[in-house]
């Protein structure tokens, strides 16, 4: 095997698609500090359990382990910047008051998550602590689709779900709790087969129900039909409730979105305890951001805390768009004389690019359009622009 080759779903960034993402990475960042979030750099590994808390067990899955040389301890490369933010605002901040974190960094997943996706996702998020109302939730919702127009993209879709639904129909039937996981995972396949023969033995209420869920896919009016055909629980009636006036949030949003209901949504890391919602974009089947609420992560850090957040992979998005524009440049000489150092300083201070030519090298850079020289005035001292082409 060649010894530059890289793992599978890892992979290089080259010049203009790091370009992109790197320009990204500062949009969202410097909009994120306008709504006062700051930020935070959590570490690249930690200690297993404290990666884990909190989070489920496909945390636990797609999590790289490796035994730290200096404690004997297991390590992890983190999968998701999420619940690090949450340790950070249990454990280290102490506050009383609502916190808004943000971040931006590599992650790390054993498996990828489709067949081309990178097992290495540059991840970008918000998280806002201590506000259990919804208006955090409205306020991430906002800040979500707020990026994605940053990244020039309008016709955005927003998916809203809830987790209490699942849980209110968990908590009314024994064999639905022992089958969690199985459960889980039909919804989220929208497999009504494997739900049916999972529910067969289930209270009828819940089993229907169950039924019903891949199927309240839809418009607001969803909602309508969720409460004729889902049980009269009081969870359930407070996630619809929830939903309903998240869907409204959303729809007056900066950078509004079309808004649809999916009940059977629950992808995630099983760490959320409220509403959910995930952003599509045109032409892409999987969510490009994902967020919600998930108040008892903090709890598993010892500090009760409301949270909730939202975030993206930075290199997913990119991708999505078109390549950029080779940005207009200067090419000049190499020389050691004060004037055309000068002139060169001056001209890179005012924003120019100006890319000196090496002797003997004179070819152009991938990301940049040499479209002027600077060249030594014809019978004079003094160094000016030539237009190139
Ligand atoms: N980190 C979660 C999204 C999230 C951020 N905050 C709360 N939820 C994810 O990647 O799916």
């Amino acid at each position: 095997m060649p010894n530059w080759l890289l793992p599978e779903n890892i992979a290089d960034v080259l010049p203009s698609e790091a370009r992109k993402i790197e320009e990204l990475r500062r949009l969202m960042l410097d909009n994120f500090r306008l709504y006062g979030y700051e930020l935070v750099m959590p570490p690249l590994l930690e200690y297993l359990e404290s990666l884990l808390t909190g989070a489920g067990e496909d945390t636990d899955l797609r999590t790289f382990k490796l035994v730290d040389q200096l404690s004997g301890r297991m390590l992890g490369l983190r999968p998701d910047m999420t619940t690090q933010v949450a340790r950070i605002d249990a454990h280290l901040l102490n506050r009383t008051s609502v916190t808004r974190l943000c971040y931006a960094g590599s992650v790390l997943h054993t498996r990828p998550s489709g067949l081309h996706a990178t097992r290495e996702p540059l991840q970008i998020g918000c998280e806002m602590y201590g506000h259990a109302g919804l208006e955090a939730d409205a306020e991430i919702q906002e800040l979500a689709l707020a990026s994605l127009a940053l990244a020039g993209f309008t016709a955005v879709r927003l998916d809203l779900t809830h987790v209490g639904v699942l849980r209110a129909l968990l908590d009314n039937c024994p064999a639905a709790k022992r089958d969690q996981a199985k459960l889980y995972a039909a919804l989220r396949a929208k497999d009504v087969p494997d739900l049916q023969a999972l529910t067969q033995d289930y209270a009828p209420l819940v089993r229907d129900a169950l039924l019903a869920l891949p199927s309240l896919y839809g418009d607001i009016d969803v909602l309508n039909k969720a409460r004729e055909v889902l049980p009269d629980l009081p969870g359930i009636a407070k996630a619809l409730a929830e939903l309903a006036e998240l869907a409204a949030l959303a729809a007056s949003a900066i950078g509004r979105a079309q808004v649809a209901i999916d009940l059977a949504d629950l992808r995630g890391y099983q760490y959320e305890s409220g509403a959910m919602f995930a952003l599509y974009v045109p032409g892409l089947p999987n969510a490009v951001a994902r967020g919600g609420r998930y108040d008892h992560v903090g709890e598993a850090f010892g500090r009760a805390r409301p949270a909730t957040g939202f975030s993206l992979d930075l290199r997913e998005l990119a991708r999505l768009l078109p390549t950029a524009e080779r940005k207009h440049s200067i090419r000049a000489p190499w020389g050691n004389a004060p004037e055309l150092k000068e002139k060169i300083a001056e001209l890179r201070k005012s924003g120019e690019v100006v890319i000196q030519s090496m002797p003997g090298h004179s070819h152009e850079l991938d990301e940049f359009e040499c479209d002027r020289a600077l060249v030594l005035e014809e019978h004079g001292s003094n160094w000016i622009l030539k237009n190139l082409g």
